[in-house]
């Protein structure tokens, strides 16, 4: 009898880095790994919130060498595997190696939706250290279902044992997550994954529309510890499949358990979808524009919101915020016109 329908992996060791400015401890994450382990959960992963060598000036710096995380993570576990995320540009084939050599057991490749094909090198090196290799398509929302799966395919093609569509800025409405899982499942081979944000509170749904629809591999943040308003949460997400019969393996009332005691004392602030985090799902930006887009309406006086409602709309991507600064300007000079004609 196979004892998992669907294997999760828990992020907030590594996407809830960016909620508490990456300042995971070692104590810290020997805890929660433990609990996670007790609780039979399959994988477990730990780096700096943008993935290997994201600890810089850029992305934030790590309070600990993510390295010391992720070894104590590895010696912690006795069931569970630990995985890395690593995204080329930022993390290099040299950190895989020292990871695997850790004994990291799946790496998670991950590329903007655009861009499978600069996964190939790291996704090539991944399966020559023997790590099972997850291609992260990220930014999901911003692209028709012919590219997503194309892009898919490109992954597929290069070795990749499971593919994920990624919901970065947790936009996704459930009938578009029913149609992109559905075209993926056709046109693999291999596994599909789905990781979700929950900004627009969709998490959950959009969780289960991808398990209806195929997808085997989910991830969930526990407590919803991961970047904007979190994961969909991992302790709920087991209860409600335990209540669907869909197997997960993990001990329900663990979960509970280790998300009150172990991580809620860790978070910064209760994760809850604020202002800034709904702005982001509504125009479907990813986070790190909302810092950017503050300070652009407090220097323009204009709303950030309407900054990132049009940014959202002129499909910016990471590596773009320059475009802000334009954006709040054209906002302010409008606004002006305006104003002169009354
Ligand atoms: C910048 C990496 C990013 O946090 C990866 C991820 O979890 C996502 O795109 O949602
Ligand atoms: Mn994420």
């Amino acid at each position: 009898m196979n004892e998992r329908d669907v294997l999760i992996t828990e992020v907030a060791l590594r996407d809830g880095s960016h909620a508490i400015a990456h300042s995971y401890k070692v104590d810290q994450v020997v805890r929660v790994t433990k609990a996670l382990d007790e609780a039979n959960v399959p994988y477990i992963e730990v780096s700096h919130g943008d993935g290997l060598g994201g600890s810089s000036l850029q992305y934030g710096l790590s309070t600990t060498n993510e390295f010391e995380l992720i070894e104590a993570a590895v010696h912690t576990c006795k069931q569970s595997k630990i995985a890395v995320l690593l995204l080329p540009g930022i993390g290099t084939v040299k950190e895989l190696k020292v990871a695997a050599d850790l004994g990291v057991k799946m790496a998670r490749i991950a590329t903007h939706v655009t861009e499978a094909d600069v996964s190939k090198q790291h996704i090539s090196k991944s399966k020559e250290l023997g790590l099972e290799t997850v291609g992260f398509l990220m930014m999901s929302h911003m692209v028709p279902v012919e590219k997503l799966v194309e892009q898919a395919l490109l992954m597929e093609s290069y070795g990749a044992d499971v593919v994920y569509m990624v919901d970065s800025a947790g936009a996704f409405l459930p009938h578009e997550v029913k149609q992109r899982i559905a075209a993926l499942r056709q046109a693999l081979s291999v596994e599909i994954g789905f990781h979700a944000h929950n900004n627009l509170s969709l998490a959950m749904a959009n969780t289960l529309v991808a398990i209806e629809e195929g997808a085997t591999r989910i991830d969930g943040s526990v407590r919803c510890l991961g970047a904007g308003a979190g994961n969909t949460q991992t302790e709920v997400l087991v209860g409600v499949l335990e209540r669907l019969n869909i197997k997960t393996g993990i001990d329900f009332y663990k979960m509970m358990d280790l998300a009150e005691d172990i991580v809620a004392p860790i978070l910064h602030t209760p994760q809850e979808i604020t202002r800034g985090s709904l702005i982001l799902g509504y125009a479907g930006v990813y986070s790190s524009f909302l810092l950017h887009a503050n300070r652009a309406a407090k220097k323009w006086n204009v709303d950030a919101r309407d900054i990132l409602v049009e940014l959202g709309k002129q499909r910016v991507v990471g590596g773009q915020e320059d475009m802000i600064q334009d954006v709040a300007s054209k906002i302010a000079k409008e606004r002006a016109v305006l104003l002169k004609g009354e």
